[in-house]
Formats: C-alpha cells, structure tokens, sequence
C-alpha cells in the first residue's frame, strides 16, 4: 500500500489565501486494478486560476485543483510503461491512480536536458494561453506593438517573447525591478515597474507614444481602465485574466471602456485556453521548438517540498515569483 500526502481546501479563501485555508492529509491507495497505473508528482503547477476557481467548482475538504508532472511508478495498463513521464490533472498530490485516459504525454522529441517542470509552464498550458492569445485573439502583425502586464509571469513572459519573434514592438510592465530588469534581458522592448511610476498613463505613453496595437491583459482592474484609453485605432484586446481582482470580497468596479472602444472601434475578447484543446498538439510542439531554438527563453521559480505547496501558491498571488511558480516534490 502506498500513502498519498494531499492538501485539501479546509476552508474557502476570504480575501488572500492563508496557510490555514489549507490542511495537509495522508490517503492509503488501494493495490492497482487490471488498466492501472501508479504515479508520483514530480513537479505540480501553482496557477492563479486556482483561486477563483476554487469557489466555482470545489467545496471544503476537496483536494486542491491542479497539474502535475508525475511519473509512472507501477503499471497494469499495457500502453504505459514504468519510468515514463507525463502531465496530468490530479490536484495537490503526491502520488495517485489513474487508468491513462486523463495522461498527456511530453510532446515527442523532449531532450532529455531539458526540465520537465517546463511542461506546466512555458511548454505547457501557460505557453499555449501565450500561443493561442496572442495569435488567435489578439491576430498580432508584424511591425504592430504590443502591451502585457504581469509580463514577467509564466503567461506574460511567453506572450512578449512571442510577440519579438513575430516582428512586432513589446511593452511589458511587472510588479518589481529584477523582473524589469529580466523583462529587457529576454527581449522587450520596452519595461517598466507599475508598481513605482508615478503615473500609469505617462509611463504607458512614454514607452509607446503612438500607442498599442494590442493589449494582452493578465490583470484588468485600474490597469484595463488606464491602458485602453491608449490603444490605437482598431486595436485589439485580449482578456486573458484578471488577477487583480481574484483575492477580492467585493468585485471592483469594472473600466469605464464604451467611449474609447467606441470611438477607437476596439475589439476586447475574453478566452480560456482549453477552447483550443484539439491544437494544444500544435501549440506545443511550435514552443518545445522555440524554446530549443533559444529563441524563448525560460525562467522558473522553484519551491521545494510538497508541504510548501499552500506557501508558494500564495507567494505567486502575491508576485513573489519570477517566471513559472512550480513546486518540486
Ligand atoms: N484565460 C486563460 O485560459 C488563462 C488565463 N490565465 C491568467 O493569466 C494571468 C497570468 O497567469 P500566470 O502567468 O500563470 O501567472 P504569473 O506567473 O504571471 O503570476 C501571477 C503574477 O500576477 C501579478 N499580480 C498578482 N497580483 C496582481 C495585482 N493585484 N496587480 C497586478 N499584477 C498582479 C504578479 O506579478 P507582478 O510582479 O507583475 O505583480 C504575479 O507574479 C492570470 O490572470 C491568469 O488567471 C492563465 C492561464 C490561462
Ligand atoms: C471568477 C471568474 C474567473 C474566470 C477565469 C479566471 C481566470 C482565467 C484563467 O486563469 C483560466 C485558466 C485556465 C486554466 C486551464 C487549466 C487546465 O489545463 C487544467 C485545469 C486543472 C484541472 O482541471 O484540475
């Protein structure tokens, strides 16, 4: 018998999560039945989607939502072999049972230098939310300009690499100078830190004078409000998130856009990336390739120790990390 560490939700989140919304509990898994598999996580995903999901589809004393990079352990299902990794969608876990249907192999030709942790980010569903909003929603060309906040984050990061590689000017904006500083390392053209210019406005306008083309927006709230009255005619906006506003009890008031998307005649499209669960495949592969091209490059924050799981969700919340917030085991 194998005992399973999890982390269930103890209590529903009121405002910031907090270490004692969170309990720690051991599970015993049954032997395996014919067409079982035994998995161990190897790295699992903190995302900020957990948070308002959280109330949507989870009640208290549910094993936290989540993904996984786990590896096989011990088989009875003949199409998986033991050692081979995958990505699943077990939750906070540390080891659990599956019958293979909800495994996604690595995409084929994964060099065995490169870290499989990537496969919950810049590889992975935050890449393809990068992928898919940028060139799906956003529909950039060459030579536009591009605006994204949380720019320093595991979606953010994607989308302004994306955007240089596609020909266009990239603006990004994060919540510290070394992300800043990281921002014009892997190619923006322009960075800046919200959270100490003194006027959003200005700094939006000195960084792009003419204006954005489009806006890729990870945190909505005051930000959207600012950054619209910026976009240029026929701009295009790419609702992707609204981190700013998930630890709220009271939802803000949403941006005043009608005037400028009226006048400005704006397209503003909100999208979750599994709409293009049938070309994640395609999605994949065209990022595992950039990336061993060196033209994306990628940047993790590391935490060790499942118990540090709750620890390094909230610290994500809270932009304390730099790149994709992944937790080791
Ligand atoms: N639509 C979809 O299908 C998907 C949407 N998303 C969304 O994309 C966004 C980014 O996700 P992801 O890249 O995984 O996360 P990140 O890796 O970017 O981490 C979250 C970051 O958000 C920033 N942040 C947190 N609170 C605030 C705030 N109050 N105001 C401004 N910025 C804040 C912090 O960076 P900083 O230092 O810049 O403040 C923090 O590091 C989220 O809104 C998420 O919900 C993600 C995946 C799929
Ligand atoms: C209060 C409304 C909030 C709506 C949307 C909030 C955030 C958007 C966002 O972050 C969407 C993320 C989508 C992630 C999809 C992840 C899947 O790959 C795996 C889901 C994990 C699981 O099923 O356990």
């Amino acid at each position: 018998m194998v005992t399973a560490k999890v982390w269930v939700l103890k209590k529903h989140f009121e405002g910031f999560p907090k270490i004692s919304d969170f309990d720690l509990k051991k599970i015993e898994l049954p032997n395996l039945k014919d067409g079982e598999l035994l998995l161990e996580s190897v790295f699992l995903s903190v995302d900020p989607y957990m948070r308002p999901y959280s109330r949507r589809v989870m009640k208290e004393d549910d094993i936290m939502i989540g993904t996984q990079v786990a590896r096989i352990v011990e088989s009875k299902n003949p199409a998986f072999t033991v050692g081979v990794f995958v990505v699943a969608r077990s939750g906070w876990r540390t080891h659990f049972i599956s019958d293979g249907k909800d495994l996604q192999a690595l995409p084929s030709g994964w060099p065995e230098s490169l870290p499989r942790s990537l496969a919950l980010g810049t590889i992975g569903m935050p890449g393809l939310t990068a992928y898919f909003g940028l060139l799906e929603v956003c529909k950039m060309k060459p030579g536009e300009t591009v605006l994204v906040n949380a720019a320093a984050g595991a979606v953010g990061s994607v989308v302004g690499q994306l955007a240089k590689i596609g020909g266009g000017k990239v603006v990004g904006c994060a919540g510290s100078d070394d992300k800043v500083a990281h921002l014009k390392k892997i190619g923006f053209d322009e960075a800046f830190n919200y959270k100490t210019v003194t006027s959003l406005d200005e700094a939006l306008h000195k960084a792009s004078p003419d204006g954005y083309d489009c806006f890729f927006d990870n945190v909505g709230g005051e930000f959207a409000s600012v950054a619209i009255n910026q976009m240029k005619k026929y701009g295009r906006i790419a609702v992707c998130g609204a981190i700013s506003q998930y630890n709220d009890s009271v939802p803000q008031k949403g941006p005043y856009v009608q005037m400028p998307m009226i006048f400005k005649e704006l397209r503003m499209e909100g999208f979750l990336v599994t709409s293009w669960n049938n070309r994640w495949e395609e999605g994949l592969k065209a990022l595992l390739k950039w990336v061993m091209e060196g033209k994306v490059k990628c940047h993790e924050q590391v935490t060790e120790g499942f118990e540090n799981m709750p620890a390094a969700f909230i610290g994500m919340l809270k932009g304390e990390n730099l790149g994709k917030a992944v937790v080791k085991v």
